[in-house]
């Protein structure tokens, strides 16, 4: 495994009692679990269960109600630092109102990689997800998988240390599945953490090294994946997988 980002890391991190509340409602409660520096981990789990709540929390865009979140690494102290190690690809991608090629440009500008670093990096990350022949157009006027791919490449110029993705393939027909499913496996043999929310048990069992299963705003597994797929602990990881209909 070559290693994308050098030096010293923010991982793992910890989470201890977390708790997410909005408006008097509780989303998320008593979740702890500890996330080690490498490997794919999965989150499944009913539509509603609170897994992009629990990611979101991950990466710092939500602060937890009681709790605590903690990057346990050597870098895990800096602010600037775990800002810049992390990365997160959502469901529907983000874009801003400019070219394929200067929205990656401009996520390593806002990072604060050099000027004279950003092209180059930019146009490799472009090439290596097959959209050097489109990075001069407008990134909103892509098509759906084509502005994932481009999602992906952005994360990917940014060298992150651990890679959040939300849902990244459920719009997507299944050739732009299996690009994003490369992709995944790509920051994976990097040395990218990979943490993932899924709805698609069969792309769970290609990429999970193990699963998160939530329900009802609490965690009720963090298992290796060949025994949540065999054997889940619990009585509704076992149903979702039987497919029934659990909530
Ligand atoms: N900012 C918010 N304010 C109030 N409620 C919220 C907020 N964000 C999420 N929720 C609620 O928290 C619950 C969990 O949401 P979350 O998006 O984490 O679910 P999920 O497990 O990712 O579901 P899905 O599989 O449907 O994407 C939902 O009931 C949602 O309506």
């Amino acid at each position: 495994m070559t290693e994308m980002s050098q030096g010293a890391s923010l991982l793992p991190l910890e989470l201890d009692g977390v708790r997410f509340e909005r408006e008097g409602q509780v989303l998320l409660q008593g979740v702890s679990l500890r996330l080690e520096r490498y490997g794919r981990t999965i989150i499944m789990g009913p539509n509603g269960a609170g897994k992009s709540l629990l990611m979101r929390l991950c990466h710092g865009l939500l602060k937890p109600s009681a709790g605590r979140i903690r990057w346990a690494g050597g870098l895990g102290g800096n602010a600037l630092a775990r800002r810049r190690r992390q990365a997160m690809v959502f469901q529907r991608p983000v874009m801003l109102r400019r070219s394929a090629l200067a929205n990656v440009t401009y996520a390593l500008a806002v990072e604060g990689v050099p000027r004279s670093e950003r092209q180059q990096r930019a146009v490799q990350a472009l090439d290596r997800f097959g959209l050097g022949e489109i990075g001069h157009r407008p990134a909103r006027v892509l098509s759906g998988g084509e502005q994932q791919r481009l999602a992906l490449a952005r994360a990917w110029a940014l060298r992150p240390e651990i890679l959040f993705l939300d849902e990244p393939t459920s719009a997507l027909d299944p050739a732009a599945i299996k690009a994003v499913e490369d992709a995944v496996q790509g920051f994976y043999h990097s040395g990218t953490r990979v943490v993932m929310t899924t709805h698609d048990l069969g792309q769970a069992r290609r990429l999970a090294d193990d699963v998160i299963f939530v329900c009802r705003g609490r965690l009720l597994e963090y298992t290796p994946a060949a025994e949540f797929f065999h054997q889940p602990r619990s009585a509704e990881a076992a149903a979702f997988l039987r497919g029934e209909l659990v909530w």
